[in-house]
């Protein structure tokens, strides 16, 4: 067994996506950067989360989407090969082997340890290996950037039987006969789909709503095409217990309190696995945050990453490990911010005292009002920026403009195509605070209004920002017009 002990310039906890996208930016500045990583390198996104998840959606997104043209429709007449799914899924995740990611890493100039990493003090971090404990001292900083792990629920009895957690539905290396998903988030919705067009029986419980985040209107077309694909949805149910039964279990429910579906909805459900989806909480337990007086559960962060409450300027958190927002691409761009910060601060060109300016490169500014995401359900739901109630609770004087999405593109690109689109305007200073599209393949419509959002575009410069004709992005048109222009 080995003491040593070793320096760096900046040690990295954690090799997810943000961890590495961190690392990367402090090594190309010429900085010393360890990364510490216990598991795989390239974390939750890469093998359990966003890749699979998304493989496992999109064949059946595809044969939906020849099956809503005519002629195609004649054409595309099979069940998906469920075993051929499964590998293509196995394909993206490298068959959970990280070489290429530990390729990448060592390409760019970052020292990669294997190993798990916990704070010793003031810019000490002692990481425990398989060769034993090796001490190092940042120079300059310490990045947190240990992900979240999932919060289990206080349902009677699930202690006591087998459950599938997001890892375990991604990782699947069969598809299960019958499958219930307890969680009406972005990973409820989007594993209840995947499976269901994979074959299972599946039914989703959701103690409100589906996807609280989005407006209500993109949550009953998710809601309706869920139905579509025979998914049994309970909403507004709330899971008593769960218990064994044979090989599976069996759930029982009641109503929430905020209204019940009906009497079905809370019978019985019996299932061959059970899925828990109900949120994540960042990983910061067992670093060793006490070590330098911190409270894991109070840990904030400034919008460089800094912590606060930490004086000297060297411990940061990024990604889902910071908490503001769980979602790989805005991990990643905290860690471009956030790595750009410790590379100037440690230079000296960024001043040690007091955040820079709002929109700099050492900010993560959109953080706060222009957060894009997309929920890969077949429809889609992709949102950027504030909905409307969100920007009237920060006292914004917003209006909302929405339309069923109905337009030459649309019709051209499914039969009987069904979505809806809003915009939420700034009507202080006439710019978009945000935009929701909900319908097939909208998500690549996503960019343009995350663009006009953080641009802060002024809708009557927005009007000379014509869609091609006939594209689904027609939409902009139509909400423009709506809107009054
Ligand atoms: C089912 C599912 C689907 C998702 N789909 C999407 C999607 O489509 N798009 C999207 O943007 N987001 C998606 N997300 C969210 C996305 O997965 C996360 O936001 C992203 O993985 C966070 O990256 P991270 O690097 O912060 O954390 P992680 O990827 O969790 O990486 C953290 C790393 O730190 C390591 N680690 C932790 N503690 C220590 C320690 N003490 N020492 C050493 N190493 C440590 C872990 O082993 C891990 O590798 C999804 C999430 C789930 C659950
Ligand atoms: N497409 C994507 O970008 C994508 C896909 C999946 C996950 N993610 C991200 O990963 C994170 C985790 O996803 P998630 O879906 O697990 O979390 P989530 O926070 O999106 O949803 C969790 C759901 O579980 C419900 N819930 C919580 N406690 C419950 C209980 N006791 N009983 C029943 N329901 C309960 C909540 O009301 C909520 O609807 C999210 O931040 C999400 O944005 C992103």
């Amino acid at each position: 067994m080995t003491n040593q002990t070793l320096a760096a310039d900046v040690v990295v906890v954690g090799g997810g996506a943000v961890g590495e996208n961190l690392a990367g930016r402090t090594a190309a500045a010429g900085l010393k950067t360890i990364l510490v990583e216990k598991d795989l390198v390239g974390g939750e996104c890469s093998y359990w989360a966003c890749m699979p998840s998304k493989a496992l959606l999109r064949p059946g997104t595809a044969l939906a989407a020849a099956r809503r043209v005519d002629g195609a429709r004649q054409a595309a007449t099979g069940v998906l090969d469920r075993e051929a799914v499964l590998a293509r899924r196995t394909a993206f995740t490298s068959d959970w082997k990280d070489t290429s990611q530990v390729e990448w890493v060592r390409g760019a100039g970052i020292e990669l340890l294997r190993g798990t990493a916990r704070l010793a003090g003031r810019k000490q971090v002692e990481v425990a290996t398989d060769e034993g404990a090796i001490a190092i001292e940042a120079r300059h900083a310490v990045v947190l950037a240990t992900g979240s792990a999932p919060s289990v629920p206080p349902v009677r009895g699930l202690d006591g039987v087998p459950f599938w957690g997001t890892r375990e539905a991604t990782a699947a290396r069969e598809v299960p006969r019958s499958l219930l998903v307890l969680g009406g988030g972005v990973s409820g919705v989007e594993l209840a789909q995947a499976f269901a067009r994979l074959g299972s029986t599946v039914t989703l419980v959701a103690r409100r709503g589906l996807l609280s985040a989005y407006p209500k209107p993109a949550q009953r077309l998710v809601e309706a095409g869920l139905r579509a694909d025979g998914v049994d949805v309970r909403l507004h149910t709330a899971t008593e217990s769960v218990a064994r039964e044979g090989d599976g279990v069996r759930a029982q429910f009641t109503a929430a309190n905020d209204g019940g579906t009906g009497a079905s909805a809370v019978s019985p459900v019996s299932a061959e696995r059970l899925l828990v989806a109900t949120g994540r909480r960042p990983s910061l337990a067992a670093l060793g945050l006490e070590q330098v007086g911190l409270v894991p559960e109070e840990l904030r962060t400034d919008a460089t990453g800094l912590v606060a409450g930490c004086p000297g300027q060297w411990l940061y958190a990024v990604g889902d490990a910071a908490g503001k927002v769980l979602l790989t691409h805005q991990g990643k761009y905290e860690a471009r911010a956030a790595g750009d910060a410790i590379a100037a601060r440690a230079t000296g060109s960024l001043a040690a005292g007091g955040e820079p300016e709002p929109w700099s490169k050492y900010t993560a500014t959109a953080d706060e009002r222009a957060v894009p995401s997309v929920v890969f359900t077949d429809p889609e739901v992709a949102m950027v920026g504030l909905t409307l109630e969100k920007a009237r609770e920060r006292g914004l004087d917003a209006s909302a403009t929405e339309l069923p999405i109905a337009v030459a593109g649309s019709a051209l690109h499914a039969d009987g195509y069904d979505g809806w689109a809003q915009l939420v305007v700034d009507e202080d200073r006439k710019v978009l605070l945000g935009a929701t599209f909900a319908g097939p393949d909208v998500s690549e419509l996503l960019h343009a209004a995350t663009i006009a959002v953080v641009g802060e575009v002024p809708l009557e410069r927005l009007w000379h920002a014509v869609p091609a004709y006939p594209t689904i992005s027609e939409v902009w048109l139509r909400l423009l017009e709506e809107y009054g222009l």
